[in-house]
């Protein structure tokens, strides 16, 4: 590499417009179409933030039990996609069965004219939680789950899948209140992705499938698994005090905290951490809640930085017995929302997308023949 200037990650240029949501706009402020995060996460069934996302508007409380029971009968999976499921091995990485899932029911359910692309999303929506659990029960214990379940709440279905029983009031609720902090967040990479994607005119089997790729790294959706496998590891708080202090002292990144446009806060944190807090007295924990409170003082102290929505996720997830390689899939499960309301948005205003690059290579020099070399 020749002269390559520092890389800006495009930050604060704006790349485009959207009606869908604010990220940071009084340095910590999150809204879906209009709606405060808080008021969403106090108020809201997540199908109710998934229709609002998708379609445009709240639903009325018909409009809501239509969807949901439009969600409940499109749990199930076609046998071609199970057969593929059943061949991933089960030390495969989740989100790379949910990659391989989404893209063979592409196959199997194309989409084949824009019209369809709604009824797509939902049925994305529906059955992401039955391309992981079939997989990860096969793939573990040797069993063919039923993917189809009485549960109102697309939370507490993943709960009784994994679990094979449903899920206790608190921790549907607790789901609920997750899945509707994951939703959306404007132009963060995995839906910038996504909306890529949709600008070369793809399916939204693709453009879900790339967004699923981007996701899964520990800077971007990943982050709530490498948190847990850090916290995981420390006994008391002051031992995750010490251990903070020498990561930072060699630079390492602290899974969890930070943020690209957060400047003061990440609103959905707080609300996440009351509810870590909840599960740690539910379960009668007596060190995990405790080592993340520290690590959170520890990174405030020494560098100003906050915890973003991964990192009270981890030990809110671990609590409700989730598996930690199920952490991020189920960012996934959320976030399609806010992915395919922003291919819809794409598609609706669209030019490809092509920004330029500022070359920093070598000038123009001759051929050379490869015996020369
Ligand atoms: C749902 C989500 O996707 S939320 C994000 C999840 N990702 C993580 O938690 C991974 C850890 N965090 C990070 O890597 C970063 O904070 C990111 C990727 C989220 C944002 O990256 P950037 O926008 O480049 O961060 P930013 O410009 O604010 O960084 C400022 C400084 O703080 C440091 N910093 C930022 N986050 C961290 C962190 N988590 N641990 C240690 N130092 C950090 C940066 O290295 C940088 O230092 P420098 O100026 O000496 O190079
Ligand atoms: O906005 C970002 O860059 C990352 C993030 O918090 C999210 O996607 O939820």
């Amino acid at each position: 590499m020749v002269n390559q200037p520092q890389s800006t990650g495009l930050r604060g240029q704006s790349a485009g417009s959207t009606e869908i949501c604010t990220v940071g706009k009084s340095g910590s402020g999150l809204t879906y179409r209009g709606y405060d995060i808080q008021t969403l996460a106090e108020n809201a069934r997540f199908e109710e933030v998934a229709y609002l996302l998708l379609k445009g508007a709240l639903p009325t409380q018909q409009q809501l039990e239509d969807y949901i029971a439009q969600l409940q009968r499109s749990r199930s999976l076609p046998s071609p996609l199970k057969k593929v499921l059943e061949q991933i091995p089960s030390d495969a990485h989740p989100m790379d069965v949910l990659r391989t899932g989404t893209s063979m029911l592409g196959n199997l359910e194309t989409e084949q004219r824009l019209e369809e692309q709604q009824r797509h999303a939902d049925r994305l929506l529906a059955v992401t939680p039955s391309i992981l659990n079939y997989w990860y029960r096969y793939s573990l214990y040797g069993e063919r789950i039923e993917t189809e379940t009485d549960d109102i709440s697309v939370g507490g279905h993943f709960l009784h899948l994994l679990h094979g029983k449903p899920a206790s009031d608190l921790h549907a609720r607790v789901m609920n209140v997750s899945l509707i902090l994951y939703a959306e967040h404007e132009f963060n990479a995995s839906t910038f992705t996504a909306r890529v994607c949709a600008s070369t005119l793809s399916d939204l089997h693709s453009c879900i499938t790339g967004a699923i790729g981007s996701l899964r790294g520990p800077l971007h959706g990943g982050a709530n698994e490498a948190a847990m496998e850090m916290i995981s590891r420390w006994s008391t708080p002051d031992e995750a005090e010490r251990r903070i202090l020498e990561m930072l002292e060699r630079k390492d990144k602290i899974m969890g905290f930070g943020h690209a446009i957060y400047r003061e806060s990440d609103p959905r944190s707080a609300i996440i951490k009351e509810w870590a807090r909840k599960l740690a007295d539910d379960v009668g924990d007596n060190h995990l809640y405790a080592v993340s409170e520290r690590v959170d003082e520890v990174m405030w102290r020494e560098k100003t930085l906050f915890p973003n929505a991964d990192f009270y996720h981890a030990s809110a997830y671990h609590f409700m017995g989730i598996p930690t390689k199920l952490f991020t899939p189920i960012f996934v499960c959320s976030r399609l929302t806010g992915w395919c309301a922003h291919v819809f948005e794409q598609r609706g205003n669209n030019r490809i997308i092509r920004p330029s690059a500022d070359y920093a290579g070598p000038e123009r020099r001759e051929w050379v023949p490869i015996e020369q070399r």
